[in-house]
């Protein structure tokens, strides 16, 4: 059979929130524009995000495993494998295994270690699940923690903007230690600035800076690994992955400020897909 022309593939570990726009219904578009086909392996089904006053849950944890069993019948492989919000320690326990099992040499590992914001833990998230993701943490090639996330993988006292740059770099190469090649630490506000701090594989590292804008909103975080994952799927450098997606999500909020879109729609990537579409 003549090999199939080449189009990059990732496996999506992420929930499927049907209104609001993150996780799955973000990740899927933005990986689309980018010209890679998103395979996705629901974690959860809402009805709409957390952020709402209500919403429908259903925990798909149960499911996984014989949704995953038919993709290994299948001899199904990846060019990436990338894992968002996970819901339980029973799910960080499955994607190491779906990495074991689906992780290739060439293949890259985009792991967005969801845990709190804001200098927060997440209430679902149980000291148990922390110690569990700094194991998965270190399967990845490339991971995104915001610094509330990276405080706890480091066991640091959160501050909202007291970090100096060296103790930055000091806390993305704690977690480097945790085993991944590259990490970016997004979020991190300096004055009217929002900076990525990059640590890559060749232990060089730089402060990538946007200026900060609008309103906090969900998905963006989503949106942002999305392009991470993506670049880094397609061979680009991860420089040129966070710049690309630090100044996609600030567009990307100034349009949702102009269009009065509410916050807790998150912002209408939808305008300004056109932005991220690849040429070959
Ligand atoms: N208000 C903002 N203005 C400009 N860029 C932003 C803003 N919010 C987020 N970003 C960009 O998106 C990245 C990811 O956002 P962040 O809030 O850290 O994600 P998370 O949702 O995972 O906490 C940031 O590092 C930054 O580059
Ligand atoms: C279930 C779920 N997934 C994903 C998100 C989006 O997370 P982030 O803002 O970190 O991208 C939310 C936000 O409320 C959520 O409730």
């Amino acid at each position: 059979m003549t090999p199939e022309k080449h189009q990059k593939k990732i496996a999506v570990i992420n929930d499927l929130s049907g209104y609001g726009r993150c996780s799955l219904t973000v990740v899927i578009p933005i990986l689309s524009a980018l010209k890679i086909q998103c395979c996705p392996v629901p974690t959860s089904i809402l009805s709409n995000h957390t952020g709402f006053p209500t919403y429908f849950f259903d925990d798909y944890t149960e499911k996984m495993p014989m949704y995953i069993e038919e993709w290994k019948k299948l001899h199904l492989t990846f060019d990436g494998i990338y894992s968002g919000f996970l819901g339980s320690e029973a799910q960080i326990q499955i994607v190491i295994d779906m990495i074991k099992e689906f992780g290739t040499k060439e293949g890259r590992v985009i792991i967005d270690p969801i845990m709190g914001d804001h200098g927060k833990a997440y209430q679902t998230y149980t000291p148990q699940m922390c110690s569990r993701m700094k194991e998965l943490v270190g399967y990845g090639n490339i991971v995104t923690p915001n610094l509330t996330e990276a405080c706890i993988l480091t066991g640091r006292e959160y501050q909202k903007e007291g970090f100096r740059r060296n103790e930055l770099i000091q806390m993305a190469e704690e977690i480097r230690e945790l085993g991944p090649d590259a990490v970016v630490i997004t979020g991190v506000k300096e004055g009217s600035f929002v900076t990525n701090v990059v640590l890559e594989a060749d232990g060089t590292h730089h402060f990538i800076r946007t200026r900060h804008v609008g309103n906090e909103r969900p998905g963006t975080g989503d949106v942002f690994s999305s392009i991470i994952a993506a670049y880094a799927v397609h061979g680009a450098s991860l420089r040129d992955g966070v710049r690309k997606a630090a100044d996609f999500v600030k567009e990307c909020i100034l349009k949702s400020d102009e269009l009065n879109v509410p916050v807790e729609n998150g912002v209408c990537f939808e305008e300004l897909l056109s932005l991220l579409i690849r040429h070959r």
